[in-house]
């Protein structure tokens, strides 16, 4: 998990065997679909984050069908980094991807070409092989790599979304198992690697006086918005196949969701936070349909690739339980959506009200009970809202934020998730990386929303989704109502403090 660290050396034997036979360091990187929009907007940044931090110190090969030179893949690789890093950039870390780089051009349907790939690992035997392909592909080319035997020390990096569903998440388990064991296999979710998402981790191990109140008896709710003020930006095809459940609920904010609730694990183990986390999915209830509403924002049918009847959801709000004896009762509301008033991905802990409001403001729309709010985008930081008494001469409390912001005391570059989690693979280091009975229990929570989802109900660009209206079904108007707080959403706190929702129901 450190970016900082010594880097591996070329080829296993430089780099010494883990006792399950693979090589401590990988000793190259095949990169399926490095022509792709993945490897454009995340990958090549994430190499150039690992090059500046003196860790990339493999070759990389690239595979892809078009028909490029390497010159037009480096060309890639240079584009990419001007778009995506801010700043000037370190003409020396840029080379030392470039410099690494080969390029195969091959269907990945072809025995050829892994052929071609194995021509050119030139005798590397531990690759990393990250699959930035569709997901249809996985399996073609999990068979490829066996082939030529470049599974058998090797690794594998698997992109989201992992299956469709549990049934096809359990074939794709079984397809990777086939080449590889469970200890070389990386469910890449980047939401993982994102130091706010750590965040959650330090911050309930590290303050013991949230020890006591985290719990049923203490929290009222906990609710997890994700919301993105842009649409499908040209991504119309992939998300006619996915929608906002499979897109971003099953796995980034499921386990986002484990963090907050899973027990302290007994070490830091990727072994104990595995299990930890896997618990809290088993006591996951299945969700409810009824307790979810689907939005689809309007115009989306006209974007490219979007069919004009689609049903696909764009938004979705639902209601969820942990059902353990830490949470029983508490309600984990999760929405998140495109098109979306703002973008911001935060996590507000709520806690219940003291036994008797004494002061409260008799014009507050709601009492004003603690939470603990984790912010992710934009921005990072952490926030408690106390109440103290409001200055002047009446006795009525007033809510403050109490905020910390990351920027604010970060020294260094901001780190990429891609960048950790990749340097994470190269070395082995499974802590950050989705189990696969962790995945499947996921689906198994979302499966009965996926298979059989409540229709879609319009929202306007720019809104926080489907509202209440009075033309609403009573179907409709009784799932929006479950998938919705007592008291309505908290609203995202911008870092500039601009959207403020003390008070706002
Ligand atoms: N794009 C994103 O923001 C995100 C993507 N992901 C996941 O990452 C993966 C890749 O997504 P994305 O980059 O958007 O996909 P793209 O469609 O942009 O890229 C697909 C890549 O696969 C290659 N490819 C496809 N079919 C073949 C084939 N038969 N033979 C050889 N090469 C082939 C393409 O090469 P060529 O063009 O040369 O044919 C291209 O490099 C997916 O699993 C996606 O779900 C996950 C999170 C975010
Ligand atoms: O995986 C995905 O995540 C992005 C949002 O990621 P972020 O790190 O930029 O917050 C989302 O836009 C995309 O639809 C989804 O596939």
């Amino acid at each position: 998990m450190n970016l900082t660290e010594a880097p591996g050396g070329r080829g296993p034997a430089a780099a010494g065997l883990t006792a399950c036979g693979t090589a401590e360091h990988s000793d190259a990187i095949i990169l399926f679909g490095p022509t792709g929009d993945l490897a454009r907007k995340k990958l090549f940044p994430a190499l150039y984050d690992l090059a500046l931090a003196g860790r990339l110190n493999v070759p990389i090969v690239g595979v892809a069908s078009s028909d490029w030179t390497l010159e037009q893949l480096c060309d890639r690789v240079r584009s990419s980094l001007e778009e995506e890093v801010d700043g000037a950039l370190d003409h020396d870390a840029v080379g030392c991807i470039v410099d690494r780089l080969s390029y195969v051009s091959g269907n990945y349907g072809d025995a050829d070409t892994f052929g071609r790939v194995s021509a050119a690992l030139d005798g590397a035997t531990a690759p990393l092989a990250y699959l930035a392909i569709p997901p249809s592909l996985f399996e073609t080319v999990v068979k490829g790599l066996d082939d030529i035997g470049a599974n058998q020390a090797g690794r594998v990096v698997v992109e989201k979304p992992f299956g469709r569903d549990l049934a096809s998440a359990r074939e794709l388990n079984a397809t990777l198992n086939s080449s590889y064991d469970d200890e070389q296999i990386f469910r890449i979710d980047h939401f993982l690697g994102k130091e706010p998402t750590l965040d959650l981790l330090v911050f309930r191990m590290a303050n013991a006086m949230f020890h006591p109140a985290w719990d049923r008896h203490h929290i009222a709710s906990v609710q997890i918005t994700m919301a993105e003020d842009f649409g499908v930006e040209g991504r119309g095809r992939f998300y006619e196949e996915v929608g906002t459940i499979r897109d971003v609920v099953q796995n980034h904010l499921l386990q986002v969701l484990a963090l907050i609730a899973m027990e302290p694990p007994i070490d830091t183990s990727a072994r104990e936070l595995a299990e930890e986390k896997m618990k809290v999915m088993r006591a996951m209830r299945t969700v409810d349909p009824n307790d979810v509403v689907r939005g689809q924002y309007d115009g989306y049918r006209g974007e490219d690739g979007v069919a004009g009847d689609s049903q696909v959801e764009t938004y979705v709000a639902l209601r969820a339980w942990v059902d353990s004896w830490r949470w029983a009762g508490v309600p984990f509301y999760i929405r998140a959506g495109k098109a979306m008033a703002v973008t911001a991905t935060e996590v507000v802990v709520e806690f219940q009200n003291p036994a008797q409001m004494f002061y409260a403001d008799p014009q507050a729309i709601r009492p004003h009970s603690n939470h603990l709010r984790f912010r992710m985008k934009p921005g990072e930081g952490v926030s408690l809202l106390v109440s103290v008494k409001g200055p002047g001469e009446s006795i009525v409390s007033q809510a403050v934020d109490m905020r910390y912001e990351y920027d604010s005391t970060r020294d260094g570059p901001h780190q990429e998730a891609y960048a950790r989690l990749i340097g994470d693979a190269l070395r082995g280091d499974q802590t950050l990386f989705a189990r696969a009975q962790s995945v499947e229990e996921a689906w198994r929570v979302v499966d009965p929303v996926v298979a059989s989802a409540p229709a879609a109900l319009p929202y306007a660009v720019g809104s926080w989704g489907p509202e209440l209206h009075e033309d609403l079904r009573p179907d409709d108007l009784t799932r929006l109502m479950a998938a919705t707080p007592d008291g309505g959403w908290h609203h995202p706190l911008l870092p500039d403090g601009g959207v403020s929702d003390v008070g706002v129901g």
